[in-house]
């Protein structure tokens, strides 16, 4: 079995790091000869949050590629390919590449927060299965070659419905034998890396979950300046949760999308179980990098638009956060 990972970030060095500790062939695809050559060179290393012990992984275990040096081969007909980089990335140029990687047997993974990608990619490789990764796993890159992981998270996977998803019908439906088969396939490769990995019959049920805890945790966050317990701390913020909260439940019952009948709970509980993280919006934003807003809250309110629904609060939030300074750009 051989993976290939496009975006040795966070998640991809993670993911592809544990893979190929655990034995599976794996290729790193970076977007710099630089990245690239010091994976070579040095390895990766995966250290843990809490202190214990970190798992380095030699060059010998994989291989690693960039898209500049796209003349090389990769070798062989990769299984999976694992597409790890941010929604933002997701480009003409970028899938070419992936394009050029496919094999007769390749299937994709996404593993994106927010929502867009799925139906891009699909536009893109037509009649392909793709296979989206939603996951509670949390990583931060902390150096080209090192990734820390914050704790064990659950990782499930599925086949997302139809071209649009919020225009889908969101009954159960049963994965088709071949991609039940692959799905399971995966899983177990992923249980043997060391993740806790799940195949899901309604991943689109997975998704628009994940996308309303990102849709109140991320902007917040992001915006205050706080990590996601801090949420929880005051009553004006936990407020403005609950309109964001309620807001994007609207969109969901308006387009016959399910969500968990103690929405607000879910994310509460989220923000509890991540008390001391930084969102991967704050993050950004003191990154000075673009956030994925736009797939976030910026898909709820284009959702919204078009059903003629108001959502003022993800609206203002999707502004605020679009029109935040990158760090650098404002001297006081
Ligand atoms: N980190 C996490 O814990 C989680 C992340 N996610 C989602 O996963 C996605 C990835 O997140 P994360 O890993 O944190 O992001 P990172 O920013 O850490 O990683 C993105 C990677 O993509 C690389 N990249 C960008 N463009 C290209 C390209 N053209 N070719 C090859 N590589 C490229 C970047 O390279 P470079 O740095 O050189 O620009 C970077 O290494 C996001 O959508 C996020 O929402 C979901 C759940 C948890
Ligand atoms: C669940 C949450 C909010 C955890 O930080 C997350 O997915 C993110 O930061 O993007």
């Amino acid at each position: 079995m051989s993976v290939v990972i496009v975006g040795a970030g966070a998640l991809g060095m993670l993911y592809g790091g544990l893979l190929a500790a655990a034995g599976v062939q794996v290729v790193f695809w970076t977007r710099t000869s630089g990245q690239a050559e010091l994976l070579r060179k040095q390895g990766l290393m995966i250290e843990s949050a809490d202190g214990g012990a970190a798992t380095t992984i030699s060059p010998d275990k994989f291989a690693a590629r960039s898209l500049e040096e796209r003349g090389m081969t990769l070798g062989g007909d990769p299984e999976w390919v694992f597409l790890t980089v941010k929604q933002r990335h997701i480009d003409d140029k970028l899938l070419d590449a992936v394009r050029n990687l496919m094999g007769t047997e390749t299937k994709i993974v996404a593993f994106q927060n927010g929502v867009g990608h799925i139906d891009k990619l699909r536009q893109v490789f037509p009649g392909l299965r793709v296979y989206a990764a939603i996951t509670t796993e949390g990583a931060k890159r902390t150096s080209p070659r090192t990734v820390v992981r914050a704790g064990l998270g659950e990782t499930k996977i599925g086949i997302p419905k139809g071209p649009a998803m919020h225009e889908a019908d969101h009954s159960d439906v049963e994965l088709d034998s071949e991609a039940e088969k692959s799905g399971e396939s995966l899983i177990m490769l992923l249980a043997k890396a060391g993740f806790p990995a799940f195949l899901s019959n309604d991943i689109d049920k997975d998704i628009y979950r994940k996308l309303l805890i990102n849709a109140v945790i991320n902007p917040l966050t992001a915006l205050l300046r706080i990590p996601n317990g801090e949420l929880l701390a005051a009553k004006q913020r936990e407020e403005l949760m609950l309109m964001l909260c309620r807001e994007g439940e609207l969109v969901y019952r308006t387009y016959g999308i399910p969500y968990d009948p103690d929405m607000f709970e879910v994310i509460a509980s989220v923000c509890r179980s991540t008390s001391g993280n930084l969102s991967s919006m704050l993050k950004d934003v003191l990154e000075g990098a673009p956030t994925e807003i736009d797939y976030i809250n910026g898909r709820l309110v284009e959702m919204a638009r078009a059903a003629n629904v108001q959502i003022p609060v993800h609206e203002t939030v999707w502004r605020l956060v679009r029109a935040l300074p990158l760090s650098g750009d404002i001297k006081l």
